[in-house]
């Protein structure tokens, strides 16, 4: 159960911020369940974009304008880059040796630093742009079977595959529909469980220590989590295997032929200890639970909105054609650079949709934001969604308007702690959706118009579309 009390402290020169008074809000608690960013959202226009929630006996500080969240990610990023140790997340990170959900350690700056420098660089990701075109033609060709008996293609579903596949291949050199150990079915059904597992809370993350625990025991909350965690471990341990017995008697190949090669190389030249088995399968994690659901997310949100919004998909779809010419077989990367206003629709579908509404940090010194004061270990969650919906930075936030200068933005986080999978994730986005407004032309089935269409989001952690999106295709070139 967790309630709401209002923050009092007992040194009063503090200046802490407004917050709910009175518990307990339970009327809110399924809201809180569903989507948090919402309802942080609709507590924030009361209280103000800087106000403090008690979970239990936990303050959250919730930060809700592009100010204050300036203020915390630019200026205050040092003192706040560091993550809240939640169980279920520990569990899954391998106890925190992961990047995503590590606190500001010399282990999660070291491990990060490598990660990114040596395997999420632009030039790396370079050499992974044949994948991607390779799994975005495969998609194609489905979706063209479906074109032909004008039968309607789920686009969830395909937009799912198109990411798993793609990450797969890249970041874990395993090639799902190759693979006799795990299938694309399986994989969804494993990222959808870690999700899951992921956003959920126990009793301990809200009252630390005993109480916390015993509650956690008596209504055994964690109870999934084993099951989730062995599954998961399973996975990566195979695809640790399936690397060494390629790698066994021979030396990697240089550079490293993916992600886990990459990883496991760096296990062997730092040999010290410092990196070990943990903090691979942790790294695993992060790319398999953060970078295949995101990128999903994301385009399934823009297809939506461009069905929704026909004027947007007749100019997207003139420009790409025009841009393109009429007879195109194949659409490569370097297509994506001329098609502006495809960049501008994914931008604002972020401002709408963006895949991790609420970006998790905890303050580790005391610190000013806005002028109230924010003491050290207190957790602070910065609503990127709620900032793209704020009237005095957008015109009539809530519509669908690409032309809109965008310049607040925030879907990829930002400082110390900001996405590093984004030069891998806009590529495979722009090249996905490019090919599906340049081969098709998309209706919705038969009887249904734009105001049906079901916008509900579900998701703790990320903000999926809760009922699949279907379309039908009609081949156009
Ligand atoms: C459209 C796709 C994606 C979106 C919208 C997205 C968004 C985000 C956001 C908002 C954060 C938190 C940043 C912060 O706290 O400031 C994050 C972190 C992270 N993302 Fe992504 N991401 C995407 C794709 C990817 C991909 C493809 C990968 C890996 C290949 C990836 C790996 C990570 C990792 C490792 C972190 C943790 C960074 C840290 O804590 O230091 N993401 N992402």
């Amino acid at each position: 159960i967790i309630f709401l009390k209002n923050n009092k402290s007992k040194n009063s020169n503090l200046r802490l911020p407004p917050g709910p008074r009175g518990l307990p809000i339970i009327g809110n608690l399924h809201r809180f369940k569903g989507v948090p960013h919402r309802w942080f959202h609709e507590l924030a226009v009361k209280y103000g974009p800087v106000m403090v929630l008690r979970l239990g006996f936990t303050p959250v500080v919730l930060i809700s304008s592009s100010e204050a969240a300036e203020e915390v990610l630019k200026h205050k990023d040092l003192e706040t880059c560091t993550r809240p140790k939640l169980v279920g997340l520990g569990k899954l990170s391998y106890n925190h040796k992961d990047i995503t959900f590590a606190q500001y350690t010399d282990s999660w700056r070291e491990n990060r630093k490598v990660t990114v420098t040596e395997l999420l660089n632009l030039k790396k990701v370079q050499t992974f742009k044949f994948i991607r075109e390779e799994e975005t033609d495969y998609v194609m060709k489905k979706i063209s079977e479906s074109a032909l008996k004008q039968s309607p293609v789920d686009l969830s579903k395909i937009f799912f595959c198109l990411t798993a596949n793609i990450l797969c291949r890249s970041a874990l050199g395993q090639n799902l529909r190759k693979n006799k150990f795990f299938n694309e079915e399986r994989i969804e059904e494993l990222v959808e469980e870690g999700s899951v597992t992921l956003g959920r809370f126990g009793f301990s993350d809200f009252f630390p220590g005993k109480l916390g625990k015993f509650a956690d025991w008596l209504l055994q909350t964690n109870k999934g989590l084993e099951k989730v965690f062995e599954e998961l471990d399973e996975f990566y341990q195979h695809v640790i295997d399936d690397h060494l017995k390629s790698l066994n008697g021979q030396k990697g190949t240089d550079p490293p032929a993916d992600i886990v090669a990459g990883l496991l190389d760096m296990v062997n030249k730092h040999g010290d200890g410092k990196r070990n088995m943990d903090q691979v399968k942790g790294t695993l994690m992060d790319m398999f639970l953060g970078g295949i659901d995101t990128g999903a997310i994301s385009m399934i949100w823009t297809m939506t909105e461009l069905i929704k919004n026909p004027r947007v998909m007749r100019k997207a779809q003139e420009e790409i054609r025009a841009v393109l010419g009429s007879n195109r077989e194949k659409i490569t990367e370097e297509d994506t650079e001329k098609v502006e206003y495809l960049k501008l629709i994914i931008k604002e579908t972020f401002r709408l949709h963006p895949a991790i509404p609420t970006l998790p940090r905890e303050s580790m010194s005391q610190i000013k934001i806005q002028g109230y004061d924010i003491p050290p270990n207190t957790r602070i969650q910065i609503n990127i969604w709620a900032i793209g919906q704020d009237p005095k930075l957008w015109k009539n936030p809530e519509e669908f308007i690409p032309e809109r200068f965008i310049e607040k933005l925030l879907p990829f986080g930002s400082g110390r702690r900001i996405c590093p999978g984004m030069p891998m994730a806009i590529p495979t986005l722009e090249l996905g959706l490019l090919n599906m407004l340049y081969f098709f032309d998309w209706k919705l089935p038969d009887g249904m118009v734009g105001e049906d269409i079901d916008m509900e989001e579900v998701g703790n952690i990320s903000s999926v579309k809760k009922v699949p999106l279907l379309l039908v295709p009609t081949r156009h070139h």
